[in-house]
């Protein structure tokens, strides 16, 4: 029993069935699924907003669905769910609310936290962005010297940064292609040197970006980056106009020297990596324009409101998050592929391991006992069709069981000439075998019917068996962006629901923090750093002595 009253996950008779129907399934191949069940192909597929999702190509039956079901009742995931909904403390290692939901309530929407209603304050922050936005598209912002905009570099790390950048690249092509935009977010100085090389500063406007507004790489960028300005055009005066913050942080911002009245709000209970839909997204704003924005916005709410109210049989996140479940804990897959085909999503799978991993990689639960279950698993992919080239090889034939998420889109961009859009149906034909395969494989019979050499035959047999959901739209637009990230942030939120972890806290960054701070001093003055183990001793010497400095 856990100190919360809760029977710990793995005693509960829920965990026990799965555990059990699992064995029955052991020799069960999707070929067979398939064959007793003609159906299958559009029974097992369900939508939300745009969003076609297959999940017939699953290693589950209607029972393991049913029992998958019955575990997140028993562990009250909607509990939780409508907990998070209300703004309950549900972040309970740092006692705040967790509402990236209500970035993208309605106007009219009532969401209290500690008594106070925070809609009001999410839309007058919106409007004042879509303002600033407005103003620097259309030139009316100008630098210091009077010159136009025309450089926007955004200096952030984690949450404020791989979210905007992420949503950039999928959106280039509905972006104002005058601009140029830019992410700095590495403390390498070659980060913020190539961002910077070909600019002149009298053009260019620096987003610093950071929840806390203490993040060394974001501060010491940022402190670079008004050395090369200032070093340009020479007048403290020039920082007010080429220099906004995106922080819950005022005094830090202003102590930094940016004037608030430059600065975009946003709340303690917006985590990092849940935030470029709040004030961290004004980059994007800029170049995609507050409409397109907020279209988005749009897209997050439709699977906001489905999550919200959809029953179990038919909620996506609960069903995504569930298969998450039933292959980390239940056949022991260590990671989880996520295959976009779209050359525009190329950030995505890195967005979505700070998503998924900085929420779920806890060993922790709740009530402060370690877990005796895996929690999230390792999330990695890059855009499907160079992925084949590369790493599928293990997806086919390796000795790891690694279930995967393919998605792709009916229509290329609109802006594609007609001669690359007639390459479409080449990059989606792709998409289609790549699950085909993997789910029904190759039989030695098959190889052995092609006249293959008995020697080569098991080389060249597909096991088949290797589960993919496919998640399939018409077109790639702001809206099914935000369908897509609000998709991922609801799963990951079931699992961790499931798990009993907290999602949202990330203890397992600081250390690593503390001793870069205590071991600075080592490499820059060769000073003595008390406790410093062995292996980290020798490694600063031979580090200083490469420098020229021992
Ligand atoms: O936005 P900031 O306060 O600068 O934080 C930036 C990032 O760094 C932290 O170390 C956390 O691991 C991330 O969750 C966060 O997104």
């Amino acid at each position: 029993m856990n100190a919360d009253g809760r029977t710990r996950l793995n005693q509960t008779p829920e965990w026990t069935a799965l555990a059990k129907h699992r064995e029955e399934l052991a020799d069960t191949h999707l070929r067979d699924l398939f064959a007793a069940d003609p159906a299958r192909g559009t029974g097992y597929t369900l939508r939300v907003g745009d969003l076609y999702i297959d999940y017939s190509k699953h290693l589950v039956t209607d029972e393991t669905l049913r029992l998958l079901r019955e575990l997140a009742a028993a562990t009250d995931v909607f509990g939780l769910r409508d907990a998070m909904f209300c703004g309950e403390k549900i972040n309970v290692t740092e006692n705040r609310a967790v509402l990236h939901t209500a970035l993208r309530a309605p106007r009219d929407a009532v969401i209290e936290v500690d008594g106070e209603n925070v809609v009001p304050a999410v839309h007058a922050v919106l409007d004042r962005m879509s303002d600033f936005a407005d103003r620097v598209r259309s030139g009316e912002w100008t630098g210091h010297t009077g010159k136009r905009i025309k450089n926007v570099i955004n200096i952030g790390i984690g949450g404020s940064d791989l979210g905007p950048a992420m949503a950039y690249e999928v959106l280039r092509s509905f972006t104002d292609r005058a601009l140029t935009v830019r992410f700095v977010s590495n403390v390498d100085g070659a980060d913020l040197h190539e961002a910077t090389r070909d600019l002149d500063p009298a053009e260019t406007l620096f987003i610093i970006a950071s929840k806390t507004f203490t993040t060394i790489e974001t501060i010491t960028n940022a402190t670079s980056a008004r050395q090369w300005l200032l070093a340009a055009l020479g007048d403290e005066a020039a920082v007010a106009k080429h220099f906004v913050a995106l922080s819950t942080n005022a005094e830090k911002v202003a102590e930094f020297g940016i004037d608030t009245a430059n600065m975009f709000e946003f709340w303690d209970w917006v985590g990092g990596r849940y935030s470029y839909d709040s004030a961290i997204g004004l980059s994007l704003m800029i170049a995609i324009g507050p409409d397109r924005f907020r279209e988005m916005l749009d897209g997050f709410r439709i699977v906001d409101d489905h999550f919200r109210t959809a029953p179990a049989e038919a909620n996506v996140p609960l069903l995504l998050g569930l298969l998450g479940i039933w292959y980390g804990n239940f056949h022991d897959a260590q990671s989880h592929a996520v295959l976009p085909y779209s050359h525009y999503l190329s950030k995505f799978t890195a967005y979505l391991q700070q998503l998924d991993m900085e929420s779920n990689g806890k060993s922790v639960a709740r009530d402060g006992r370690p877990v005796e279950w895996q929690t999230g698993p390792v999330v990695w992919g890059t855009p499907g069709t160079n992925g084949q080239h590369a790493y599928y090889q293990l997806i086919h034939q390796g000795t790891k069981l690694i279930p995967a998420d393919f998605i792709g889109f009916a229509e290329p961009v609109a802006e594609l000439s007609e001669e690359l859009k007639a390459q479409h149906d080449l990059l989606m034909a792709n998409f289609f075998a790549q699950t085909q395969a993997l789910a029904f494989g190759k039989t030695a019979e098959e190889v052995r019917a092609e006249g293959v050499p008995e020697e080569l035959v098991a080389h060249k047999t597909f096991q088949g068996n290797r589960p993919t959901t496919t998640i399939l739209a018409r077109e790639l637009t702001p809206s099914v962006l935000g369908q897509l990230i609000a998709l991922y942030e609801h799963k990951v939120f079931v699992q961790g629901a499931v798990w009993n972890i907290d999602s949202f806290d990330q203890w397992g960054v600081e250390l690593g923090k503390v001793l870069a701070k205590r071991v600075e001093p080592a490499l820059t003055e060769g000073a003595d750093v008390p406790g410093l183990d062995a292996s980290t001793k020798a490694l600063v010497a031979a580090y200083r002595e490469l420098r020229g400095r021992s």
